[in-house]
């Protein structure tokens, strides 16, 4: 009954105390599409997770643990997280949120957590480099994180070799800073799968202008528009340039092609 009412959306869970409860509504599926990545890396990491949902007996004959861990790394506003969203909606996978920063999150808690982790889901480790130190951090950095957290580093790595069940357990991790985890974190078996999910590139910028204008011209236009937006020679995200086109809703083709300088002045 519960799953039928929420076929079609995402349940986000975050912890409370020892057990997983649904934060907010259930969203509606966030659908692959929307998400505009460098070419051909969404179809990538949705291949690889299917590719691991679908063979559990490789693992088991190998003895090697039924777990695939993803760090994607970048800077902000490049859709780490809305791919994620995207991704479990299609898989039909619902999320488990966790702050590792949080006080009163101790290594047996965290421990407990991931292994009542709800069937079906994807285990989210966010801004995973805001929680620990890495080692080559000077004592009093570390001593400053320490004073912060309770879940220790070795605990963390502790948690995430015993994450198996036998369902398919999906462990993705977010960072905008890859350099400053430590590598015991990132290494194969922990993570798997790392990718850089970047600032736009020309055809990605395309991409984004055909998902917010239709039309005959469209195409075109978009070709234009993405033409000059690069040939300014800075960065910029998606989420710059969603919110661009949000503050050119009514705005007539020619406006959006000639005010792109604002794109970065927009707040
Ligand atoms: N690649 C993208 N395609 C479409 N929309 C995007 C993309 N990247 C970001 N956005 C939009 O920008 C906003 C922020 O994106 P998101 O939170 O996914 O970025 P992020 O990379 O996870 O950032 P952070 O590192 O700050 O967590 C969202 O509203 C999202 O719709």
């Amino acid at each position: 009954m519960a799953l039928k009412q929420h076929e079609g959306m995402t349940v986000m869970y975050t912890a409370l105390g020892s057990e997983w409860r649904p934060f907010g509504h259930p969203r509606r599926k966030r659908p692959m599409h929307s998400v505009v990545l460098k070419a051909g890396l969404a179809e990538r990491i949705l291949q690889d997770c299917l590719d691991f949902i679908d063979n559990p007996q490789w693992y088991t004959e190998r003895g090697i643990p039924y777990r695939r861990g993803y760090l994607l790394h970048g800077p902000p506003g490049c859709g780490k997280s809305s791919y994620i969203m995207a991704l479990a909606g299609e898989l039909e996978y619902n999320i488990c949120v966790l702050n590792l920063s949080e006080r009163g999150l101790t290594d047996d808690r965290l421990n407990h957590l991931l292994s009542v982790a709800p069937q079906q889901s994807i285990i989210l480790l966010e801004d995973i480099d805001a929680a620990f130190s890495s080692r080559a951090d000077t004592p009093t950095q570390k001593a400053a994180y320490e004073g912060l957290n309770r879940v220790t580093f070795s605990g963390l790595l502790n948690c995430l070799d015993g994450v198996a069940s036998t369902e398919a357990r999906i462990v993705f991790m977010t960072t905008n800073y890859l350099e400053r985890l430590d590598s015991a974190l990132i290494r194969p078996g922990r993570v798997d799968f790392k990718e850089y999910v970047s600032y736009c590139d020309q055809e990605q910028i395309e991409r984004m202008f055909l998902r917010f204008y239709k039309g005959e011209a469209a195409a075109k236009h978009s070709k234009l528009f993405a033409e000059k937006v690069t040939a300014i020679a800075k960065n910029v995200s998606p989420a710059q340039i969603q919110g661009y086109f949000m503050f050119h809703k009514h705005s007539t083709p020619e406006d959006v092609l000639t005010d792109v300088e604002s794109i970065w002045t927009l707040g």
